[in-house]
């Protein structure tokens, strides 16, 4: 074989020279490439829809909005919709919609499933994770044991668990009272949410709040991570690569990896231990999302391994840590920066909680009306998920928006469709004055119709499993620290530390943010 192989190429190429081969290799890789540009303007099921011409000859122009100039396409894409309307081409493959009543027909339920995009699947590095998992029945097969453990009904039931971890932060707090030492909330709140989380999910509190100064490094490995999501995203194969160096070369390139790699270690060796015995702890307190996921008959067999349990508890923390910690950190700010908001929710946590050391139970907290416009208000003004959701419909969907350009109103087939949440909140005429923080919106009449367009959590299928344990911990953070502490805003200012300027899935404000500081009265 490889000597007719050679008989063929050898005379071909003989008496070439090499800069005539190279030469014929670009003529032949320029026209491949004109090719598919001309493809994709004219020919292509997406060439009839609005959008940078650019955009739609090649995903280059995401490359540099998201990689090169780190999490900004987003943004770009909100100032598109002003030119081009509510729905426009955004890459050669992908759809981006605007129109908020859109929202409920692209994040659907089971009846009308949506596979995810591998390509925004690869963003986390976890493949076998729930997560990451593109179609909708591995997702399903994948999501089902948690179900049940992250329901309204479970969080209810380990809420002492929740109460005990708020309890704690309040004692530290209390002791920067009256020293003039700023305390940063940015880092207490995210303690408080790394220890909720590991403790609820693997019953083993990582004691970030025990830390003299609120374990920051955790924070800062989580969020180095997820910067690291477009590099994942247009070079999927880069996470198991690092995976296989060695210790000391992955340090060398990422400082803040150490933390992660020792606590994935952690992590397996407990993994491990529950999987020699998954009997042990059940009559326990101690059930751990492990447990539920070895002896649930709904996760396939192929998925009964360490690496997928890994993977999963690395998803918990990451999405649990800094989604809720943005919340408390963006929404305690707010409230602080408008007198008003403050003294009206103090009054409301005065007549709720008469002896402010006894915080009243979750359902209580829950039907207070001003801390729950506070908390949706703040939900709204900065989610904690920003990047836009890819989905996939096998079926087309028809469009709600005529263009001259896309008279069809179809949507295509296997089409990346997605919507972002930060744009459906800022949507001026749904929410006038998008930037101004004012729980106010949500409490007149109408108000339960707007709600319905705050989606912090998604939608659908795929919406965030941990929405009842997230809305638990901000409950009962916010009302304990609004009613217990007199505090000021320290050195923070809304524009350098508090606006989101950086899309990395999660919202992140500018390189200079010290987050929310504070001096306690
Ligand atoms: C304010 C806090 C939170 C916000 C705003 C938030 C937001 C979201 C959003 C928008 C999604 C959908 C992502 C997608 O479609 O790709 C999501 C998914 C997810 N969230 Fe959250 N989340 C929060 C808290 C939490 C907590 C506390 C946990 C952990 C218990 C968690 C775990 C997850 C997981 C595992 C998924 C993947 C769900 C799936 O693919 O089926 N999140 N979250």
């Amino acid at each position: 074989m490889d000597i007719l192989r050679e008989m063929e190429i050898k005379p071909l190429l003989e008496g070439w020279p090499l800069t005539t081969i190279i030469v014929a290799l670009l003529a032949t890789w320029t026209i491949y490439s004109i090719s598919i540009i001309i493809y994709r303007l004219t020919l292509h099921p997406l060439a009839k829809f609005p959008g940078p011409k650019i955009a739609a000859c090649t995903q280059l122009y995401e490359f540099y909005h998201d990689v090169l100039r780190s999490g900004q396409y987003q943004f770009l894409i909100n100032n598109l919709h002003d030119q081009y309307g509510p729905i426009i081409r955004i890459s050669p493959y992908e759809l981006h919609i605007s129109s908020p009543d859109f929202y409920s027909q692209l994040y659907t339920s089971a009846s009308n499933p949506r596979d995810k995009w591998k390509f925004s699947a690869d963003m986390v590095g976890t493949p076998s994770s729930f997560f990451a998992s593109v179609e909708h029945h591995v997702h399903r097969g994948r999501r089902m044991p948690l179900n049940k453990f992250f329901s309204k009904k479970s969080v209810y039931e380990l809420e002492g668990r929740i109460s005990g971890h708020v309890e704690k932060l309040c004692k530290r707090i209390e002791e920067f009272r009256g020293t003039g030492k700023p305390l940063s909330l940015r880092y207490a709140f995210a303690a408080l949410t790394i220890d909720v989380v590991s403790e609820y999910a693997f019953a083993k509190s990582y004691g970030a709040l025990d830390d003299l100064d609120f374990a920051p490094y955790w924070m800062d490995a989580v969020d180095s991570i997820l910067e690291g999501c477009y590099i994942n995203q247009f070079f999927p194969w880069l996470p198991a690569l690092m995976k296989n160096l060695p210790l000391w070369v992955v340090e060398k390139l990422n400082p803040h990896i150490t933390t992660v790699i020792k606590y994935q270690k952690d992590l397996s060796e407990q993994i491990q231990t529950i999987m020699d015995n998954p009997e042990q702890d059940k009559e326990t307190d101690n059930l751990t999302i492990f447990h539920e996921f070895l002896t649930s008959p709904d996760l396939p067999l192929a998925d009964r391994n360490l690496t997928h349990f890994t993977e999963e508890a690395q998803n918990l923390i990451g999405a649990g840590q800094t989604t809720t910690a943005h919340h408390l950190n963006t929404t305690m700010f707010h409230i602080l920066d408008n007198a008003d908001v403050l003294a009206r929710l103090k009054g409301e946590l005065e007549t709720a909680m008469p002896d402010p050391r006894i915080l009243p139970p979750l359902h209580e907290l829950e039907n207070l009306e001003y801390l729950s416009a506070v908390i949706t208000e703040g939900h709204r003004l900065s989610p904690g998920n920003i990047h836009r959701l890819a989905r996939i419909s096998h079926d087309p969907i028809p469009t709600p928006f005529p263009t001259p350009t896309a008279p069809t109103h179809l949507i295509p087939p296997n089409t990346p469709i997605s919507m972002s949440i930060l744009t459906q909140h800022h949507t001026p005429s749904l929410f006038p004055s998008p930037k101004t923080f004012s729980p106010a919106r949500f409490l007149s009449p109408p108000s339960q119709d707007l709600k319905r367009y705050v989606v912090p959590y998604s939608k659908g299928t795929r919406n965030c499993i941990g929405q009842n344990l997230a809305q638990a911990e901000i409950y009962m953070a916010l009302a304990a620290v609004v009613r217990r502490f007199e505090v000021e805003v320290w050195e923070t200012e809304r524009g350098r530390d508090i606006d989101v300027v950086f899309d990395f899935i999660t919202p992140k404000a500018s390189r200079e943010s010290r987050g929310l500081r504070v001096l306690v009265k």
